[in-house]
């Protein structure tokens, strides 16, 4: 039974809800926030819903628009140029949610702004990657199409993500990354004491051979799922810790502001 509206019936329409399509209330059913929501076109796309705060003390205007589960959405202006933020929570399933919905509500360009775990011993904690490509073994995009299918950024959104790194200053690499669906045993991490996560090893060897930059948990899901929602997409990511060094930046909120500041920047040239 619908909780909402008890007879299954949408109360602003009064038609069925249905469960193939469950927009009640002329609301999509996660962001909750209505299709008639005239919103920005670009959106930022943190993975934490805290990071929202990083925007608000960047922006010019900031408002608070939706707060359901994982998903804080606002929009806001920056030197003249609007934007919208949404955190995705982490993994490939949050994250479909976050796009096919803000895509639906209009949404045409959506940037990952987020963390990572650098492979690469040069690249240092504390400094940015941006994707030109991800490995997809994030989960949810093998739903749409096969493995076989790429996950590429819009080079020219992930260029200009670039020159604002340039602009600001920041120690910045680019090159392919890869989503891996699992922070502990699927990236490599003691999952329990004594318990060895043997796929997470044998997979994070093999990508830093293969000179793979980065892991992270949504960017092939926006890359993939963006492109065929014809979406431009391209993320922008704080390295939080090296594998390869075994370093680890305890406090990041540093790293993430000036990753804002960057995300900010490129509103000139989208
Ligand atoms: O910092 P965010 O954007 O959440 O990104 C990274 O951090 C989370 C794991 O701690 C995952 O979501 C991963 O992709
Ligand atoms: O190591 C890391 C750091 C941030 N996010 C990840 O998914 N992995």
């Amino acid at each position: 039974m619908n909780r909402e509206f008890p007879e299954g019936r949408d109360g602003a329409e009064n038609q069925p809800v249905r469960a193939s399509d469950p927009v009640a209330g002329g609301k999509v059913p996660h962001l909750k926030l209505p299709l008639t929501e005239k919103l920005p076109e670009v959106f930022f796309l943190p993975g934490d819903a805290s990071r929202l705060r990083l925007f608000e003390e960047e922006a010019d205007s900031f408002e608070r628009i939706g707060d359901n589960r994982e998903y804080a959405l606002a929009k806001g202006s920056f030197r003249g140029k609007s934007f919208g933020v949404c955190s995705t929570g982490m993994g490939g399933g949050s994250a479909e949610i976050c796009i096919v919905e803000l895509a639906r509500l209009g949404v045409t360009t959506m940037i990952r702004t987020g963390g990572c775990g650098a492979l690469q011993p040069e690249i240092e904690s504390g400094s940015f990657i941006i994707n030109s490509g991800a490995v997809r073994w994030g989960g949810s995009s093998n739903f749409y199409v096969p493995p076989e299918f790429p996950a590429v950024a819009d080079p020219f959104l992930a260029v200009s993500l670039a020159q604002s790194c340039e602009k600001l200053g920041l120690k910045y690499s680019v090159g392919i990354g890869a989503t891996i669906n699992s922070y502990y045993e699927g990236q490599g991490r003691v999952s329990a004491p004594g318990r060895r996560p043997r796929w997470g090893e044998e997979q994070i060897a093999r990508l830093t051979e293969s000179g793979v930059l980065s892991i992270d948990m949504e960017t092939e899901t926006l890359f993939t799922i963006g492109y065929l929602l014809k979406v431009k997409t391209a993320n922008i990511l704080a390295v939080h810790g090296n594998r390869a060094t075994d370093h680890w930046l305890v406090d990041y909120e540093p790293a993430q502001r000036s990753l804002v500041k960057a995300a900010l920047e490129t509103l000139d040239a989208v």
